[in-house]
């Protein structure tokens, strides 16, 4: 042993000190294993806070915090932490979870953004009408409504609520200030339904019974069966309207210019029972359907509604997409045009005409085309058939919406958009400004015209209802009247003139907006 050997020796422990001078008399453990005095020395020296400089020192971080930091989101989804442990891994790693969320949103969005969209059912989707003097009865796709009508309507068919059933006219109550739609259709078209998605309660649950007590998920009662709704059902939606407090004048009038029906005072008392201040900004009506199992006396009780309701603002007609216009509702259209109604037509179940929620598909369907320009042709043929001011636009709203409300896949497929048209009617979101193409014919100096005579004289018929010339006004329906119109007379020159005017040579020359 050196003499350096030895002095490392005295200063070793005194209780190590034979086991080292041991192993340094034997060659063979020197040769094989030379460090091992040094690293038991250190070994020594560090075991007064060994797992203490574990815990902070290593730099692998422990693996129940590798996982938990791997799939942060997955983990919260699957099972939801108690509040202090996920209050303790938000203030841990903060920037690991926002940076993980980032990068799925932009990965999401930047590899596949149309598949996204694509496989959304459109949540509102409506047919315009092509210029009856150009193609007659073809539809052509609405651009969607502005966002902020559609944010706007939405809002109001917040805060939903069933307020009463009434089942015959006399028992509704007074309203003289919230607009009131109604909503009319054949039995099982889904009129009920659609309350439930206006709602909120979209797909599965809008086509849900809510009587039952296992499954109480809409406000309306649905059912497969026709004939479910049987009085006509009031619902208040959105915030209260402002208004002021009717008067004791108005109340008065109310009372005297109101039905005066024993159903309007108290039972026994015979007090006038006073309009309270509005708790909505807009009640929706669910009628009784027609057709198949209903009654007619909910035909009178409807066609009262219609004609006698003052504060009724319009009528939103719904059409089954598969089986179209039927008889039932050209009946009803012809009651609406003659009490001068607002109507709007939207299409229900459109989701078995096309069953993928793919936009695609919806805006590239023909069936669906084809179903609207169907619809468009019958409410002009209904138009003509009267003398009333009902006309496209004014009366009947050309747009027609489109909707698959209750099916479970769809989710309150169009709702948006049927949302939007309510509103219209109501007055509660402005009507859009329509560009429509005008084909005017071409302007041709007089010293051009050639006149010539038709070969064949056409035969001209006026069409028009027969007025009763005892009277000098006739009905206008809702109680309205207006000037009897005058009888046509036939004047050949004047026809002929009209017929070389429809000249064939059209040409297009730009737009004009009304
Ligand atoms: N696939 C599909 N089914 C619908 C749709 N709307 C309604 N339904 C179904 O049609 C059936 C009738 O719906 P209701 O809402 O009760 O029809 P209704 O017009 O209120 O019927 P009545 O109260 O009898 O006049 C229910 O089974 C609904 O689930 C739709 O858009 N798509
Ligand atoms: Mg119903």
């Amino acid at each position: 042993m050196s003499s350096r050997g030895l002095a490392s020796l005295l200063a070793m422990p005194p209780s190590l000190r034979p086991v080292i001078l041991q192993a340094a008399l034997s060659p063979s453990s020197i040769l094989s294993c030379p460090t091992t005095p040094l690293s038991q020395t250190r070994s020594y020296a560090k075991r007064a806070t060994p797992s203490k400089t574990r815990r902070t020192a290593s730099p692998i971080p422990p693996k129940k915090k590798k996982t938990a930091a791997s799939r942060p989101s997955v983990s919260t989804k699957a099972k939801p932490a108690p509040a202090a442990t996920k209050k303790a891994t938000t203030s841990i790693r903060p920037t690991a979870t926002s940076t993980s969320t980032a990068t799925s949103t932009t990965t999401s969005s930047s590899t596949t953004p149309d598949v996204e969209l694509h496989n959304q059912p459109p949540r509102t989707f409506s047919y315009l009408p092509t210029p009856a003097s150009t193609i007659t009865g073809s539809a052509v796709l609405a651009d969607p409504p502005l966002d902020a009508d559609i944010t706007r309507s939405s809002n109001l068919f917040r805060h939903p609520k069933f307020l009463y059933s009434a089942p015959r006219f006399l028992n509704l109550p007074f309203n003289t200030r919230i607009p009131e739609i109604c909503i009319l259709g054949r039995s099982n078209v889904g009129k009920s339904t659609l309350i439930n998605a206006l709602a909120g309660y979209g797909g599965k649950k809008a086509g849900t019974a809510h009587g039952g007590s296992a499954s109480r998920k809409g406000i309306a009662i649905t059912s497969a069966k026709a004939g479910c709704t049987k009085t006509m059902n009031a619902y208040g939606f959105g915030p209260p309207a402002s208004v002021k407090p009717l008067t004791k004048e108005e109340q008065e009038r109310n009372k005297e210019g109101g039905r005066g029906r024993s159903e309007r005072r108290k039972k026994g008392t015979g007090s006038f029972k006073p309009e309270g201040m509005p708790k909505h900004s807009l009640i929706m009506m669910d009628m009784p359907g027609y057709g198949m199992n209903s009654r007619a006396d909910w035909g009178d009780e409807i066609l009262k509604y219609i004609n006698r309701r003052d504060i009724l603002s319009g009528a939103v007609l719904l059409v089954d997409a598969v089986a179209g216009l039927k008889d039932g509702d050209r009946m009803v259209l012809d009651v609406l045009r003659e009490a001068g109604l607002r109507t709007s037509v939207v299409l229900t179940k459109a989701d078995k005409l096309v069953t993928e929620p793919d936009l695609h598909l919806w805006q590239t369907s023909t069936t669906l085309r084809e179903a609207c320009s169907h619809v468009f042709q019958e409410l002009r043929q209904i138009e003509k058939q009267g003398e009333s001011q009902w006309f496209e636009g004014d009366g009947w709203t050309p747009e027609i919406f489109v909707t698959g409300a209750g099916d479970p896949k769809m989710g309150g497929m169009g709702i948006d958009g049927a949302r939007v048209a309510i509103c219209r009617l109501a007055g509660l979101v402005a009507e859009p400004s329509r560009m429509v193409h005008v084909q005017q014919p071409e302007i041709v100096p007089f010293d051009q015209l050639v006149f010539t005579a038709p070969k064949v004289m056409p035969k001209y018929k006026i069409e028009s209802k027969p007025v009763d010339k005892t009277r000098g006004v006739e009905t206008a329906g809702r109680g309205r009247t207006r000037p009897r119109t005058s009888e046509k007379v036939f004047d050949p020159i004047r026809a002929m003139e009209q017929q070389i005017m429809r000249a064939p040579r059209l040409k297009d020359l730009g737009r004009a907006s009304f």
